[in-house]
């Protein structure tokens, strides 16, 4: 390999190239092309179909030529066709190549370049989106970067690709109008917006094409075939002797797409960026022509398309620096051509053969940036942000949690009045023994059987009985009684413990809800729940209980009027047997909630004091 300077056409480039390659007769290069489904796939669209055995790790640029149809005025100067699209990925370039005379073809000096596929002049826009760009559009609103670039000569057919006309809309519209068809069919699965940028790199310096300082946000694509218009009227251009709206800048056009949805309790954010490229046409320097603005453009346009042919080198040779900082429009294509991108790169061609210097070199740089491997793009750009459920869903949650719990409060204050109603009755019971059957007693007189036994069943017993029977009796009911009152303390201890355990799993739960919900940054707030303590819950339902937010769970269990004295059962049992423990029990929850509230007296208010001094 040896490093030269090749000027063809008056276009200079620096590359390293094998010397027998640029002698001509070349020999005929064939190349077994080796692609990855989706270019497979695309090569299907215009007929082709590669040897499809690439992975996806092993990616590279895919190179694409498109010869546009012989212009009027080449034709007036009595031009020849000197490329032959032999197959529909084979070119061959030849400098005295007939269209009808294709046997001869291989007798005069020519040489073929095989490429990813390539395009007849009869080609038209759709077919040639279809073919290099629908697939990256796919791509970029799964999350996935693209670039297409189109590159050539001056008046080779560029712009003619990128933007076409209004009749015939090139990829730039055809990509977008593509971008929002799709969006639609899938808006239903979340939100996608996209933006629009436009920039041109002229004599090295940016600018803004379309909106200053901030990118357009799209909303339907009607609009864009007038914007990018605006935009390329905005365009530095000169007449040119190929080309009578020759573009003296390299214009990019940047669609991002960001697509949101809802996936499973997350949001998924996915940004695709799609780099529409059209570069600006080498061209020979004229040497009458050294001073012009003209010529200093040409210089730059040239210097800035050495720079990308030196990245170029580098990157097929495999080099750890590559030279982008050398020219705007190689930071420009750093991710595209460097990064994790899918590039695709559309060289275009004139069939003139006054042009034959031109279109041989843009096909031998075409050729070398076929081996340039780009970075495996299997991961899209994508975030996935675990988030809290929405507001309602959580008021909804907690609003539930209430209601079950006063559900469970009532229950328990059934239990706790049953057990009143049992102690009080063997209170009763062991107090008068005696006493309990006395309605009978006093019922001893001779009256109607019919009544007797009517009272009798109305105190409990069918017959008068004498004393000593009267308090056998009684003990039995006594011992009965307090049977019951054992086990429904018993049950009301289990009850009690369920119900706690129960509150306890609901504190948790809320408190994850709070945790999540006060924190901004959901990773924080996923941290914060990892590590939440004792002291921060604590802390957490402080705040909530100052906020009077419904929070925190010691607010959520105080009672509506925390101040109102509730008389329970507790407070009418305090000489039961069970009180000191019904006490420790309610300790442990209302108890605590009661305690809370209490505020600073009124008396110790500065104010106050103050107006009773002035009273
Ligand atoms: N495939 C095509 N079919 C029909 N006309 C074409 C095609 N390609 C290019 N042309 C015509 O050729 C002329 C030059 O094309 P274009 O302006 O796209 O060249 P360019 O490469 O962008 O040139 P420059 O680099 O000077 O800007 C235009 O009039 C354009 O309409």
């Amino acid at each position: 390999m040896e490093k030269e300077n090749v000027s063809h056409g008056g276009i200079a480039m620096s590359c390293p190239i094998k010397k027998a390659a640029l002698a001509l007769p070349a020999p005929v290069v064939s190349r077994k092309l080796s692609l990855g489904g989706a270019v497979g796939a695309r090569l299907k669209a215009v007929g082709e179909v590669g040897a499809c055995n690439a992975d996806a790790a092993d990616s590279r640029i895919l190179v694409f030529v498109r010869l546009r149809p012989m212009s009027k005025k080449e034709r007036e100067a009595g031009s020849r066709s000197c490329v032959k699209i032999v197959s529909k990925k084979d070119v061959y370039l030849t400098e005295f190549a007939s269209e009808s005379d294709y046997l001869r073809l291989k007798r005069v000096r020519g040489r073929h370049f095989w490429f990813d596929a390539s395009f007849p002049d009869s080609t038209t826009q759709a077919e040639v989106y279809g073919a290099t760009t629908s697939d990256l559009v796919e791509g970029v609103l799964q999350g996935r970067n693209g670039t297409v670039f189109c590159y050539g000569a001056t008046g080779a057919g560029k712009t003619y690709t990128m933007l076409g006309t209004m009749e015939s809309p090139g990829v730039m519209v055809l990509a977008i109008k593509d971008l929002f068809s799709k969006v639609r069919q899938r808006s239903h699965d979340g939100n996608h917006s996209i933006q629009l940028s436009s920039l041109e790199v002229y004599n090295d310096t940016v600018r803004d094409l379309l909106s200053p300082g901030r990118p357009l946000l799209l909303r339907e694509d009607k609009q864009v075939m007038k914007l990018l218009q605006q935009g390329n009227q905005n365009r530095t251009t000169e007449p040119t002797r190929v080309n009578e709206t020759s573009s003296r800048s390299h214009a990019t056009l940047q669609v991002i797409v960001e697509y949101r949805s809802m996936e499973g309790g997350s949001i998924v954010t996915r940004v695709g960026k799609l780099s529409l490229i059209d570069l600006a046409g080498s061209e020979r320097a004229l040497a009458t022509d050294q001073r012009t603005q003209r010529s200093i453009e040409g210089a730059n346009i040239n210097r800035s398309l050495l720079a990308l042919s030196s990245c170029i080198n580098s990157l097929v040779e495999g080099k750890k620096h590559i030279p982008f900082r050398n020219s705007k429009l190689t930071q420009l294509l750093k991710d595209s051509l460097g990064g994790s991108c899918n590039t695709i790169m559309i060289a275009n061609i004139s069939p003139s053969n006054l042009s034959f210097g031109e279109t041989q070199t843009i096909l031998h740089w075409a050729d070398r940036a076929k081996k340039i491997k780009t970075k495996a793009l299997t991961t899209a750009n994508e975030e996935v942000l675990k988030v809290p459920d929405s507001e309602t869903d959580q008021t909804k949650l907690v609003l539930e949690l209430q209601k079950e719990n006063s559900e469970l409060r009532q229950q328990l204050a059934r239990q706790q009045q049953k057990l009143l109603t049992v102690q009080a009755q063997t209170l009763a019971s062991n107090a008068s023994p005696q006493q309990s059957p006395a309605p009978s007693a006093q019922i001893s007189t001779p009256c109607s059987t019919q009544r007797k036994v009517r009272r009798s069943i109305l105190a409990g017993s069918c017959f008068n009985t004498p004393d000593s029977k009267r308090s056998a009796t009684g003990n039995v009911l006594v011992r009965d009684l307090q049977r019951k009152v054992k086990t429904m303390e018993a049950v009301i201890e289990k009850m009690k413990r369920e119900h706690i355990l129960q509150l306890k799993q609901k504190d948790e739960f809320i408190r994850d809800l709070i945790n999540r919900k006060t924190s901004n940054d959901p990773e924080a707030a996923e941290g914060e729940r990892r590590i939440a303590t004792r002291a921060s819950v604590r802390k957490a339902q402080k705040d909530a209980a100052a906020s009077c937010e419904l929070k925190s769970p010691s607010y959520r269990f105080r009672s509506p009027a925390p101040t109102a004295k509730k008389r329970t059962f507790w407070d009418i049992g305090g000489n039961s047997p069970s009180s000191t423990l019904a006490v420790n029990a309610r300790k442990t929850r209302s108890h605590v909630a009661a305690e809370t509230p209490k505020g600073t007296s009124m008396l110790l208010q500065p104010g106050f004091a103050l107006k009773k001094v002035m009273y």
